[in-house]
């Protein structure tokens, strides 16, 4: 099966109501459980890599090259789209296209709004001469940054009004607006801005992405899916679950050494956060099946 963009995964998922999962890429084990788990749930989904693990996983063609060769011998079904996450140049979108991804985002929200939308609208033309789909991000989402948070708290939320003219302005497919979420683990219990999340879908029109989906309660996963949230970005819990899986199965087999077993262990263990989220999301049963 062809790897698809996320333009009609996306918009299907907000008009009908639920979210497709956006889940990084750490390495072998995470390919597998990730597409393992939306074959066996039926559902579409987003393998994404984001540019801290380029080189953890060999580069982008790698990335490109694993995915794709586990989706034949896996025989997976299911719509995939490979995404770049957190793209930080038009260079570096135009890299992933050229490597096979079929998505980019592009984070231009540390700049001015001014040049966000310029940055943005280039990489739009680009990529959608190709078939390729398009994230933005305003606003910004907090996480190692914390600090810059604490000074500057209206950050945090992203204005509708700059949302409008930012999707008006570049034609992106969807959009990230920080809107309280942050990567990593929660301090507290997360303050997702629900009226500004309905404000942003009402004057946008695009599905809307969030990040930092991990440690969200469920409650307010729901209420975002009802305000026009498409697609949910998760990785710390499949981190933690991948971590938690090796730690039990080292303590209980303290002479182990065989990465079949412990890194085994891993990937069932994400594996089952991943369909998890999925069900969370309403995402389950909701892949067209696409020719192999
Ligand atoms: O950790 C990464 O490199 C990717 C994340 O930024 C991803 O885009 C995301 O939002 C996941 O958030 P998390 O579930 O809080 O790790
Ligand atoms: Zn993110």
């Amino acid at each position: 099966m062809p790897l698809v963009s996320m333009t009609d995964m996306l918009r299907k998922a907000m008009e009908q109501n639920y979210a497709v999962g956006h889940f990084n890429l750490g390495n072998l084990e995470f390919a597998q459980a990730i597409l393992q788990a939306a074959q066996e749930e039926s559902a579409p989904v987003i393998v994404a890599v984001s540019p801290g693990y380029f080189h953890h996983l060999g580069g982008l063609t790698v990335a490109a090259t694993l995915v794709r060769a586990l989706i034949e011998e896996y025989k997976i079904t299911v719509p995939v789209a490979l995404h770049l996450d957190h793209g930080q140049s038009f260079a570096q979108c135009l890299q992933a296209i050229k490597a096979g991804f079929t998505s980019v985002m592009i984070d231009a929200s540390h700049f001015p709004l001014n040049t966000n939308i310029a940055v943005t609208r280039k990489v739009v033309e680009a990529a959608h001469a190709l078939g390729v789909s398009v994230e933005a991000e305003l606003g910004r989402i907090g996480g190692q940054e914390d600090d810059l948070y604490v000074a500057e708290p209206d950050a945090w939320y992203a204005s509708p009004e700059e949302c409008q003219l930012l999707v008006q302005e570049t034609g992106v497919d969807c959009l990230a607006p920080a809107l309280g979420s942050v990567h990593g683990l929660y301090r507290g219990e997360p303050k997702l801005g629900f009226s500004r999340m309905e404000q942003i879908r009402r004057l946008t029109g695009v599905p809307l992405v969030l990040h930092g989906g991990s440690g969200i309660p469920a409650e307010q996963i729901a209420r975002a899916i009802s305000l026009g949230t498409a697609k949910i970005n998760v990785n710390t819990e499949n981190q933690l679950a991948a971590v938690q899986a090796i730690q039990k199965q080292l303590a209980e087999q303290p002479g182990l050494y065989d990465p079949r077993q412990y890194m085994g262990a891993a990937r069932e263990a994400m594996k089952d956060a991943v369909k998890a989220k999925i069900r969370q999301f309403g995402c389950c049963g909701k892949a067209e099946r696409m020719p192999l």
